[in-house]
């Protein structure tokens, strides 16, 4: 049984909707009339007088794509609706952003305006076979937002991004969708959609026998790690409400960065809340993170002592680990110096599940873009494998489904500064079908039934979240 509503939205008598829309319209007038058609990225905005829940807000505006981004270390939440300008396209020789996109972005990236953020996401395996569910999001796409709703704190702001010369052309369509923008209650945002049936890609037996595969070829060719994953369809009998399953599931996964991209109002929505980060960068510093080797919190604080000794001393998990410490420390060898590393990972214990985890802070070589940053550390061994090639071409020849953006970066960028996650603990909504994709770290010694059971775990925020 899942009955959705979102929640906590105000209506239009707590917020007089019509002053912030004149206000964000004075302000687009006064931009378009200074900027002259000469080209160049503008931003303005307005403060919204009442704070409002961001997903809410871009749950029931029209424009598509729709961006969701809840951070999980500062109070800071964005919904992004509608692109001033998109670019997406199709793979190139195999890199996550082609070297040609890389390119053309570089010039808008730093021509960027200090409020304005780049958001962007891409496939795992951008040459890979693709499902059609997963048609409308391309091989990599990257977006300047028309309009951001950015709470911080108790303070929210409603930005509009013009581009000149084509947006102060035709501003009169602009001023059209500031009044489109509505700032509504929502508690009609509801549906009584219950699950009918659970299909599994790949059964448990395809799983048996795709893992011990996997330790076969760990012992006979040079693949030493291998992330395999596995989709779980949930059927409903009815349309599932993306945004207010990822409301609950965002209450469910406090230290992680909530997401979400659709990228048309009516088609499929990539939604999640993920622990781990591909990276994090401002000016030239830094920061990433080896996050691979799991056990799940225990019911009593004797058993969860239990199980954090297991994960910190097992080598099994070790070695899954380490070798995402291994291949991060090369990925950056030729792109920074100062690469820190911990001796030994620390435990991230989150609300089901718990991981080992060693935090990377490096220098980067003067004016690296966040655009080779991405290609060069993803996709690490916490989701692909080693040797990168080998783990690829070992999924795309046994993994039975399209992963999509499952598993791919995600995030934003500025001039000087960027983040991208790492799109795990993550679902598609697809009308009445729930997709939960999760995968497991196999390396020598990997037990097929227990990884199952990991990913089953692994499962569980959004099973809460359905259960809520
Ligand atoms: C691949 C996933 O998670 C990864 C695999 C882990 C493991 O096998 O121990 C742990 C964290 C992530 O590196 C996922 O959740 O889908
Ligand atoms: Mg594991």
């Amino acid at each position: 049984m899942i009955p959705l509503s979102l929640v906590s939205a105000p209506s239009d008598d707590r917020i007089d909707a019509d002053a912030v829309r004149q206000a964000l319209r004075a302000k687009v007038r006064q931009a378009v009339q200074s900027m002259n058609g000469v080209k160049q990225v503008r931003a303005v905005s307005v403060k919204v007088p009442v704070a409002i829940d961001p997903l809410a807000w871009g749950a029931v505006q029209t424009q598509a794509p729709f961006v969701y981004w809840r951070s999980r270390t500062t109070d800071s939440t964005y919904a992004v609706v509608g692109a001033a300008r998109q670019w997406q396209g199709e793979a190139g020789s195999g890199e996550t952003v082609p070297a040609s996109v890389v390119e053309r972005l570089a010039p808008w990236l730093d021509r960027l305006p200090p409020a304005v953020r780049l958001w962007g996401g891409a496939r795992f395996d951008p040459t890979s076979e693709r499902e059609a569910a997963w048609a409308d999001f391309g091989a990599w796409t990257f977006m300047l937002p028309r309009f951001t709703l950015h709470r911080s704190g108790s303070t929210t702001r409603l930005h509009a991004t013009l581009v000149a010369p084509h947006d102060t052309a035709a501003h009169e369509a602009l001023l059209r969708q500031i009044d489109a923008l509505r700032f509504p209650n929502i508690p009609d945002a509801h549906t009584d959609a219950h699950r009918i049936r659970r299909t599994d890609r790949p059964t448990r037996a395809e799983w048996m026998r795709q893992v011990r595969a996997a330790v076969q070829s760990i012992r006979s060719t040079d693949l030493r790690k291998v992330v395999l994953a596995r989709a779980v369809d949930l059927h409903f009998d009815h349309a599932l409400m993306p945004w207010a399953l990822l409301h609950r599931l965002q209450q469910e996964t406090p230290q992680c960065t909530a997401f979400g991209w659709q990228p048309k109002r009516s088609g499929p929505a990539f939604i999640g809340a993920t622990p781990e980060r591909l990276f994090r960068m401002h000016g030239d510093t830094l920061r990433t993170e080896a996050i691979a080797g799991t056990r799940p919190r225990g019911a009593t604080p004797a058993d969860d002592a239990m199980l954090r000794h297991e994960l910190l001393t097992s080598d099994k998990d070790r070695r899954e680990h380490a070798f995402v410490q291994d291949a991060i420390a090369d990925a950056l060898a030729p792109l920074a110096t100062d690469v820190n590393m911990p001796d030994a990972p620390s435990e991230l214990a989150l609300q089901r599940k718990r991981h080992l985890r060693s935090e990377i802070t490096a220098t980067l070589h003067e004016s690296t873009s966040p655009l080779n940053v991405l290609n060069a550390l993803h996709p690490t061994p916490a989701v692909g494998g080693t040797p990168t090639r080998t783990a690829r071409a070992f999924i795309r020849e046994h993994e039975s489904f399209d992963r999509g953006w499952y598993a791919g970066p995600v995030g934003w960028m500025t001039q000087d500064a960027a983040e991208m996650l790492v799109a795990i603990r993550s679902a598609l909504v697809d009308r009445d079908t729930l997709t939960l994709y999760s995968g497991a770290g196999i390396v020598e010694g990997s037990d097929p039934a227990s990884e199952w059971d990991e990913i089953e775990n692994k499962l569980a925020d959004f099973k809460a979240a359905l259960e809520r």
